[in-house]
């Protein structure tokens, strides 16, 4: 019988439901499927608008998937194709990291247009071969720490766009190609088996960064290269120093212990013969306790022998003490024991707990905030998040100076702003100092704090999360700084979804509802209304207050709706706000944009870029900012 040939029609492109979900089942969860929370994807597609309601997707204004973070899903088995998600156009950013993925480095030549990659604490292993990144010319973050890779680093690692890369504890071998990037910011490949000079244009990072690889040498460590690049034999001036101390330290007790016989000699003079002869005699086992005891390094950090080193950290690449503070940035130092003396003032108890102000003795005072609702969330996730916010940088954003993990609280270290936050200013008695210049200010830095979390974090629906006035803090110049952003990674879901403002927003509100990435966008808007209405959202109310979301007239956006609609426009208006005359009309502008942000149907609510351009167009009036209180409170302006 012949064959009926039938000519190849034209392949209809695959949708990115169909690309997603063929992905979807290629992975295998603990017991051998995909991982539960990837079986509710399903129609309709993955993206409407910028939102998502499929389990670790995020969207593009557009409606094109942007990130994929299928992160700690227990995926095992061999790692999958991610080369098959190239027709993704809109893909910048895929996470696998803490599973259980096992096998080589998966192709990612078809992946060019992938700006962040995340394959961190699996058990893939073998060669990544040389040329895999030449094809990724757009790369900017790189994450494979804690996995069992091997061999050479591979010099196409070293794309020109390069921001972050971490290769730390894995095996690579040999000499670390030439990294001249200066738009690099971030560096860590401790804890493998590297070798040779440390390339120039990673001396200016922290020599944690590079500890654990016994045979690198040059800056930043304290290893000098002999001529042929290996570490130079004999000892570093570290090492010496070391040394010289530990001898003192032994003369000193043994010169105690001496001195000690000697007195006891002479009380039991003729009972005893000569005890101290058998210790003057050449006996090298110490027997005083405290030559045992005195330890010349500190025993707790140290790793046992035949341990693997510990992870690089930001205090210097040992592991921190379990009470320990670390430290996110080079910097200044105090101990938690400096923060316990130092003289304390409760600014105020929020959701998560209570904020203090500590002055220590040097230095400008320090805020630290108790969080008791991050529990579910274990040491190294904990750290690893910090870490990732403790480098993002924009002046609209409060920086996190140093953390504590606890397993039944965390501490959260941060400078200490001087005019406090917007809320207490708003809500207190003193609305009258911000007049509509910083008004206007302040929403135009929150609003670019904010777009640089939407740029920096990606992966995160609402990379804020918990935008309200009392997160807004003011500096000396009443600038804005944003603070307690991006927690909803480490934060107890349940507690999230009752306390954090991002869930209150209405696609939260409505039943089994969820954060989009337009749900920071409703925190801001109900702040811009709040800011010029002077009233006090109702959605910053703790506990779930679904109830009383709905009531509209409880509702700050609502009750705006209706005074605007009605044209009675300047009753909305706070009365304590000065400088306003002539600036009517921008003021109804910033309105409109607060409105824009606080539409309850998501589709039709402003995209973060609109609003910012909107905010933009608004002229700042010429003013002085620095206030007495500020200039005389003896703190910094900050950098
Ligand atoms: N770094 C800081 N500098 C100056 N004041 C601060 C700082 N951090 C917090 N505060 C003040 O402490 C008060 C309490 O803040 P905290 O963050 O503990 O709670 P909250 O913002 O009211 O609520 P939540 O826990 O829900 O965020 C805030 O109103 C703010 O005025």
């Amino acid at each position: 019988q012949q064959a009926v040939v039938v000519p190849a029609a034209a392949a209809a492109p695959r949708s990115e439901a169909d690309v997603l979900i063929a992905f979807r089942d290629t992975l295998r969860g603990p017991d051998g499927a995909p991982p539960g929370p990837l079986r509710t994807w399903g129609t309709p597609g993955p993206c409407r608008g910028n939102a998502s309601a499929w389990y670790g997707v995020s969207c593009h204004g557009n409606g094109t998937v942007q990130g994929l973070q299928l992160e700690r899903l227990g995926l095992a088995g061999a790692a999958p194709d991610i080369g098959a998600l190239a027709v993704l156009p809109g893909l910048r950013a895929l996470s696998l990291s803490d599973n259980a993925l096992t096998g080589a480095f998966p192709n990612v030549s078809a992946l060019a247009v992938l700006k962040m990659l995340y394959l961190s604490r699996n058990r893939m292993s073998g060669v990544i071969p040389e040329g895999t990144f030449g094809p990724m010319r757009g790369l900017r973050k790189l994450y494979l720490s804690g996995n069992e890779f091997s061999g050479p680093v591979p010099g196409s690692i070293t794309s020109p766009r390069l921001l972050e890369l971490s290769l730390a504890n894995n095996r690579f071998e040999g000499p670390l190609p030439d990294f001249s990037q200066p738009e690099l910011r971030f560096v860590d490949v401790s804890n493998n088996n590297l070798c040779g000079p440390i390339p120039t244009g990673l001396s200016r990072f922290n020599a944690s960064m590079f500890t654990g690889n016994s045979l690198l040498c040059g800056k930043p460590l304290d290893v000098e290269c002999d001529e042929s690049g290996a570490p130079r034999s004999g000892m570093s001036k570290l090492m010496i120093i070391a040394i010289v101390i530990i001898i003192l330290g032994v003369l000193l007790c043994a010169g105690g212990v001496i001195t000690g016989v000697l007195g006891s000699r002479r009380g039991s003079s003729r009972r005893r013969r000569a005890p101290a002869e058998s210790i003057g005699g050449g006996d090298q086992t110490p027997s005083n306790p405290k030559l045992q005891t005195a330890p010349a390094v500190n025993i707790e950090n140290a790793p046992a022998a035949g341990q693997p080193q510990p992870r690089a950290t930001a205090t210097g690449g040992r592991r921190p003490r379990r009470d320990e503070l670390v430290f996110i940035n080079e910097g200044r130092r105090f101990e938690i024991e400096d923060l316990l003396r130092a003289s304390a003032e409760v600014l105020g108890s929020g959701n998560f707990g209570s904020s203090y102000k500590a002055t220590l003795c040097e230095g400008p005072a320090v805020v630290v905030k108790r969080f008791k609702d991050m529990n579910g969330v274990g040491r190294e996730d904990f750290s690893e998040h910090m870490r990732r916010l403790g480098r993002l940088a924009h002046p609209n954003l409060l920086p996190l100076v140093a953390y504590l993990y606890k397993k039944e609280e965390k501490l959260l270290v941060t400078d200490h702003m001087v005019n406090g936050s917007l809320a207490q200013l708003l809500h207190g008695n003193r609305s009258s100092i911000l007049d509509w210049g910083k008004r206007l200010r302040i929403i135009k830095g929150a609003a670019r704090g904010l777009a640089h979390l939407y740029d920096e974090l990606p992966m995160l629906t609402v990379p804020h999360g918990h935008l309200k006035s009392s997160n807004v803090l003011l500096d000396a110049a009443f600038d804005p700084v944003l603070s307690d952003y991006a927690l909803v990674p480490v934060v107890t879901p349940s507690i999230a979804a009752q306390v954090m403002v991002a869930y209150k927003s209405p696609e939260c509100v409505a039943p089994h509802g969820k954060p989009s990435k337009k749900s920071d966008v409703w925190s801001l808007g109900v702040l811009i209304l709040e800011v010029l209405t002077g009233k006090f959202p109702a959605s910053y109310l703790g506990g779930n207050n679904k109830q009383g979301r709905q009531q509209q007239n409880a509702d700050l956006a609502g009750w705006v709706h209706s005074v605007v609609s009605e044209e009675r426009t300047d009753e909305v208006f706070d009365k304590d706000i000065t400088g306003a005359r002539g600036a009517e009309a921008d003021m109804v502008k910033l309105l409109q944009v607060g409105l824009g942000c606080c539409d309850d149907d998501v589709e039709r609510r402003w995209e973060l870029k609109t609003v910012i351009a909107r905010i933009d167009e608004i002229p700042v009036p010429a003013e002085t900012v620095v206030t007495v209180e500020a200039a005389s409170s003896g703190e910094q302006h900050r950098p």
